[in-house]
């Protein structure tokens, strides 16, 4: 499966610009060659413009799962699409949109935790489900946005559920960079899953974006690293099949004991 990742650097609250980049972006990548799955970052169309979103969502609509949608179809390919501040009944939530090659959702999640830092839950609703896996081309898949990184749980739960690859769709900030390159190792090597990310770069409101978008084997390789400061593209091949050749050499799952384990 080749996987093509977009390490961006976002135009702030300016939707239609951003998908103008990620139009000509994807039109460059699908046509020097077979991509399965293009991946976009976190909040992609607007930035963290927290205090200006609802504005912005509210004149945008539908506009980026349109645009999605036509963009998968026309060029043959399954989407990974970031996240973007989708304006729903209640409120605004982070929220990913995975669609096929035929330009069919098949699966969206809601931010679950949002993060302090940042003040995102004065201005998003969280998620109010766990994340579900989901698949494409026949492979089971997961995805968590950003600060879900730092919680263990989900991306276990979504390895219980069959998920063999996690993607990571990320605005993560340059002064925690060792976390970000270190959480994502760990996930991959306790749960035997490639981790697939894509992280934003560029500044924004005085915050340095840390890049490094990266693909890591489930047995915690770095296949690729991003630069930390450039817009750039991952593009690589990964082999699903060593999933389960490495839960045969370390039988993680089988040696599990969540009868012992305390619930919280
Ligand atoms: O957890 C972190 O340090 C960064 C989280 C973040 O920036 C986000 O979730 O957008």
């Amino acid at each position: 499966m080749r996987i093509a990742s977009y390490q961006m650097d976002i135009v702030p609250g300016q939707p239609v610009e951003n998908r103008k980049l990620v139009a000509e972006w994807a039109k460059e990548i699908c046509r020097n060659g077979k991509v399965d799955v293009l991946v976009l970052p976190e909040m992609w169309t607007t930035a963290y413009t927290l205090p200006t979103l609802e504005e912005t969502v509210k004149e945008d609509k539908e506009q980026t799962e349109v645009f999605i949608a036509e963009l998968a179809k026309e060029h043959q390919v399954n989407i990974v699409a970031g996240s973007y501040a989708a304006f729903d009944v209640d409120g605004i939530y982070n929220r990913s949109l995975i669609v096929n090659r035929a330009g069919e959702r098949i699966h969206t999640y809601d931010k679950m935790h949002l993060v302090p830092m940042l003040d995102e839950p004065t201005y998003l609703k969280g998620g109010k489900h766990g994340g579900k896996m989901f698949e494409l081309d026949g492979k089971k898949m997961g995805i968590i946005i950003c600060y879900d990184l730092r919680f263990p749980e989900l991306v276990r739960s979504l390895a219980l559920q069959g998920a063999e690859m996690i993607f990571v769709v990320a605005e993560w900030p340059e002064a925690r960079a060792m976390h970000w390159e270190i959480l994502q190792q760990a996930r991959a090597i306790e749960n035997q899953v490639y981790i697939v990310s894509c992280n934003r770069v560029g500044t924004y409101d005085g915050v340095e974006f840390a890049g490094r978008s990266m693909v890591i084997s489930p047995w915690g390789d770095t296949i690729y690293k991003a630069s930390a400061s450039k817009e750039e593209t991952i593009n690589v091949q990964v082999e699903l099949n060593d999933v389960k050749k490495i839960r045969e050499q370390v039988p993680v799952f089988k040696s599990r004991v969540p009868e012992l384990y305390d619930r919280h």
